[in-house]
């Protein structure tokens, strides 16, 4: 019988920055992601995204990926400096060309794009002049936004603004380990609604231009107590207000957790009633970045959270080291249905990184990603049935990337890269994500 219905959304997701290489080709400006990892000590492995997959020569052979893959959709990011180089101002028709090329090549498969507007790579002339911190940055992101709801409002009907302004805010502005390696809490609160305005301003365009649905992208993480005390339960609250609902109460409640004033301290801006009312835009879905959970223990020395997380245990874990959790998924997917009225949600990236060994007559055997697909691929048909309104479900990713700051060290894929040659070789949880779209997930 099959677990998701006739017309259910199923795809892989990538972003311009891990994959496609080329990073100044074509006139495109660069990006604070090139910046960043051109700066010594900032990735693991010492490497750049000037190569990553290739992609931005090799999307036809990708495209026919997808097609073996069998996906309906695919989920992509523009890389706004390419478009834009100086990210405001005269369009680079060239680089603009590379994805009106990519799009109707996926058209003329029967694969819809799923654009995502924003995937971190700031153009670093934006980023000169302040980048998100920069009151005038809804602004720049809202007349880029519209370039591409011009270029493409007769061709491309689904749209995600920003991916993950968790990360963005944290791990970009207040721990530094991601572009532009800032650390300042009073920057991390300011981006942080800078990029709420930024996703309501494009809503709000796409609303006069385009005809399609838009949302933004969460990366959402349940947050337990590690132990049955008081004490974790509230360390896991304060975590769960910092990571999850700083964005879901913002988009929509109109309201930021009251715990982030007392996390940010005086570095939390006092914000009126005017600006509460201008990030209440949730957009027509929300998209879900699902991973794993946090296990959450009280450290009054671990500020300003006042709380730490356990690692999971070694045979629960993956090679990001992150807790293999399914059931996360549907406690994720039911807060929607519970707390914020419904709405449609798609699972925008779902997917797990473990040591895949290397190809063996054209084939990686990885039954570690399929045991893990599998399970939250169980855990959203659960969900679905429970009355949840989900639409579509992304694997992250299509094949091995460029993952930030770990570089080319950990491989997300359904496909495997080698990072020589960029051949790429299907891995069996390929040919298994293949046999759950092709039954509608009846194979689970
Ligand atoms: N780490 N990790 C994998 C994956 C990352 O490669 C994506 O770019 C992000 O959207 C999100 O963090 C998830």
């Amino acid at each position: 019988m099959s677990a998701f219905p006739e017309g259910f959304c199923w795809g892989v997701a990538t972003s311009a920055y891990q994959i496609e290489g080329s990073p100044l080709a074509d006139g495109a400006g660069p990006s604070i992601w090139h910046r960043f990892a051109h700066t010594p000590g900032h990735i693991a492995d010492g490497e750049t995204g000037n190569i990553a997959c290739n992609h931005y020569q090799r999307y036809l052979e990708d495209i026919g990926l997808l097609h073996e893959l069998g996906v309906n959709a695919y989920r992509f990011s523009i890389a706004w400096g390419r478009v834009l180089p100086e990210g405001r101002g005269a369009i680079n028709r060239k680089g603009l060309g590379f994805y009106q090329r990519l799009v109707d090549a996926l058209l003329e498969r029967g694969i819809s794009p799923v654009i995502t507007l924003y995937h971190w790579d700031l153009p670093m002339a934006l980023q000169d002049r302040g980048g998100w911190i920069n009151p005038d940055s809804p602004q720049w992101f809202a007349d880029y936004a519209e370039v591409l709801f011009r270029t493409f409002a007769d061709r491309v009907t689904s749209w995600i603004t920003i991916n993950e302004p968790w990360v963005i805010a944290v791990l970009g502005h207040l721990e530094g380990r991601h572009a532009p390696g800032w650390r300042d809490p009073s920057a991390a609160a300011r981006v942080g609604h800078h990029l709420l305005l930024a996703h309501a301003a494009a809503v709000a365009s796409y609303r006069t231009l385009g005809h399609g649905q838009i949302g933004i992208a969460l990366n959402l993480e349940p947050q337990h107590p590690a132990y049955p005390k008081a004490a974790d339960l509230l360390a896991a609250q304060r975590r769960d207000a910092f990571v999850n609902r700083w964005f879901l109460d913002a988009l929509f409640l109109a309201s930021y957790p009251i715990e982030l004033a007392q996390i940010f301290g005086p570095a939390w801006p006092k914000f009126g009633a005017v600006a509460l009312d201008q990030i209440h835009y949730p957009g027509d879905f929300i998209g879900v970045n699902y991973y794993t959970r946090a296990r959450v223990a009280a450290a009054p020395e671990a500020k300003p959270l006042g709380a730490i997380c356990l690692p999971p245990p070694r045979e629960k874990s993956t090679a990001m080291g992150w807790e293999i959790y399914p059931e996360g998924l549907g406690e994720v997917l039911g807060w929607f249905k519970e707390r914020y009225g419904n709405p449609r949600v798609l699972i925008t990236e779902n997917g797990a990184a473990f040591a895949d060994p290397a190809p063996c007559a054209g084939l990686v055997l990885d039954p570690q990603r399929i045991v893990y697909l599998r399970s939250h691929l169980r855990a959203a048909a659960q969900a679905l049935a429970a009355g949840v309104d989900l639409g579509g479900y992304f694997v992250w990713s299509l094949m091995d990337n460029f993952e930030w700051a770990e570089g080319y060290s950990k491989r997300f894929g359904l496909y495997w890269v080698d990072r020589q040659t960029l051949q790429r070789y299907p891995k069996s949880s390929a040919h298994f994500y293949r046999s759950v779209i092709a039954t509608q997930g009846a194979v689970l």
